[in-house]
């Protein structure tokens, strides 16, 4: 007789957090195939901004001269900025993995699982052997994984992803990325600041589409200055480098770039491919994602999806979100609460950092919003004179009406911390007035550049609803 459990989680990223109190007298199981604690925790956002917190540091050396401090940057240890992140990360994954083996309601299954009924799953465990076992309830948190194009896969030539790209044993001298997303800009900055050339390939006019247009635009210009960034091309043909060494990509341009190791970021997707879908009933959305209804139940019933094998986001905190509405959910079905999709922020932790909530201006003009906008310098206020700034931004676009900020949108120094009482003001509804003038900003912080953004809105500007683009001054 196969084993029954009241839950059945595959995955142990975001889905192990489904392990509440609520099950402490009911039998969980927990099947993870790859590395414990998923994504973020091994491959994702914890050891890239450690990564990247190190990258920081490394360029705050190298440009600490223009303000009259003179230091040179005598090297990066590689292996020992590698060691000491993994070092750190790779305990934690183990020790959440013993937990779940001995915990005391729940059974730890380390291997594939697929579906093969109803709320029927059939794990292939490392050893050859299959473990099956049936749940009243079942959580899809299978997270997703890079999407790799033909051009390099049937090249036949070495590449790394995010997977692997964190864990090399040298920095490589020239290192070109494939892809303008979150993730070429982060690893971008990573290299460059550790003294690698990198060279980013990316199809679109610009990095960083999802993103304002301006900011987007600046990002790139700035970028441009760091790195070999060629836009608007496409590669058409990968082949191993000169004497078998590295590896060269041939542009549509006819140009040719050649690298030691080569990073495809070209995107992530859904883990369904090789879950039994059909088997267990659930229905995909063209893009491979479970489709889940508001609550995150799947078309079959008793089993919910969560985090990026279903969400609209790829982001940790909606993952982290969507777990707790469902570990709420899976115990109150006549109380069901909705997954929280509303005024997502994300960041990218590159050089610039950009931090951004709510609607782009295009999106505003394309809903035909009536708005109004404001781009705050963070060099026009006190302590960005500190810093010698001249590129960073606030963008802010409100509603005249109401008085509530449509979109926020930061790029430069904290904009990841800056943006936290914007996303508070758009998640509370909170008016631009109250926000800039019901609370203190301590004088002469960063925060000063929020501030002087929400003032210098005119709500009672003529609203503009119009195709043009604010620039950035
Ligand atoms: C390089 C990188 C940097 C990132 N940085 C950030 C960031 O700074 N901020 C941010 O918000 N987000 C970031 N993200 C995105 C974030 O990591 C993901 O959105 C998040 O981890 C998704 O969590 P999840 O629980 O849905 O999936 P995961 O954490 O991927 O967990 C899914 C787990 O399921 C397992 N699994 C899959 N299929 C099966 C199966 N059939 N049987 C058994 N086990 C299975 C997988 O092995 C995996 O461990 C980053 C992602 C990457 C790749
Ligand atoms: N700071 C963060 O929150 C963070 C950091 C890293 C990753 N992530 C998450 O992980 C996801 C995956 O990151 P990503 O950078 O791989 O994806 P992405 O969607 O951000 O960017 C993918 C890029 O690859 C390009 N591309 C797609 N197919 C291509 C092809 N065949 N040839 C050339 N270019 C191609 C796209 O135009 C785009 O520029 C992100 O969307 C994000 O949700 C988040």
């Amino acid at each position: 007789m196969d084993p029954h459990y009241d839950l059945a989680i595959i995955g142990s990223g975001s889905g192990n957090a489904l392990v509440t109190p609520d099950f402490d007298d009911k039998r969980v199981a927990v099947i993870e195939g790859g590395t414990f604690g998923g994504t973020c925790l091994n491959v994702g956002c914890i050891p890239t901004k450690m990564f990247v917190y190190a990258a920081d540091l490394a360029r705050d050396v190298r440009d600490a001269h223009r303000y009259g401090v003179d230091a040179t940057l005598e090297g990066v240890r590689w292996i020992d900025v590698r060691d000491r992140i993994f070092g750190r990360i790779d305990p934690i994954s183990e020790g959440g993995r013993k937990y779940r083996q001995d915990g005391p309601n729940t059974t730890a299954y380390l291997g594939h699982a697929r579906f093969t009924g109803e709320r029927r799953l059939t794990v292939a465990l490392p050893d050859g052997r299959e473990e099956t076992l049936t749940a009243d309830q079942v959580v899809v948190a299978a997270g997703a994984h890079p999407v790799v194009p033909d051009v390099v896969t049937e090249s036949g030539v070495p590449f790394h992803t995010s997977d692997t790209i964190m864990r090399i044993d040298e920095l490589p001298r020239r290192l070109a990325i494939l892809g303008g997303g979150f993730i070429a800009a982060e690893m971008a900055h990573v290299f460059a600041s550790f003294g690698v050339h990198v060279t980013v390939l990316a199809r679109a006019s610009h990095l960083l589409r999802h993103l304002d247009t301006g900011i987007a635009q600046r990002f790139t210009d700035l970028a441009r200055e760091q790195w070999d960034v060629r836009t608007g091309t496409n590669v058409v043909g990968v082949e191993r480098g000169a004497g078998g060494a590295g590896v060269r990509l041939r542009l549509d341009s006819a140009a040719v770039v050649d690298a030691d190791l080569l990073l495809v970021a070209t995107g992530r997707r859904a883990n369904t491919a090789e879950l039994g879908t059909d088997a267990g009933g659930l229905r995909l959305l063209e893009d491979g994602r479970i489709e889940v209804d508001e609550f995150g139940r799947t078309s079959a019933p008793g089993v919910w999806a969560l985090g990026d094998v279903s969400a609209p986001y790829q982001l940790k905190h909606v993952a982290n979100a969507e777990a707790r509405t469902i570990a709420h959910n899976l115990v109150h079905h006549d109380d069901l609460r909705p997954l929280p999709h509303r005024r997502v922020p994300s960041g990218v932790f590159s050089h610039p950092q950009i931090a951004t909530v709510g609607l782009t201006e295009e999106e505003c003009v394309e809903q035909g919003l009536a708005h109004v906008t404001y781009v705050q310098a963070y060099g026009d206020t006190a302590y960005g004179w500190a810093m010698e700034d001249t590129t960073s931004v606030c963008k802010l676009i409100a509603d005249p009406s109401t008085g509530l900020l449509l979109g926020a949108h930061l790029m430069g120094p904290q904009a990841t911390t800056l943006i936290q009482p914007l996303v508070q003001g758009m998640a509370f509804g909170t008016t631009v007035q109250h926000l800039a003038r019901g609370q203190y900003w301590i004088h002469p912080a960063l925060a000063e550049v929020v501030e002087n953004a929400l003032l210098g809105l005119r709500l009672d500007a003529p609203a503009f609803s119009g195709d043009s683009q604010t620039t950035l001054g």
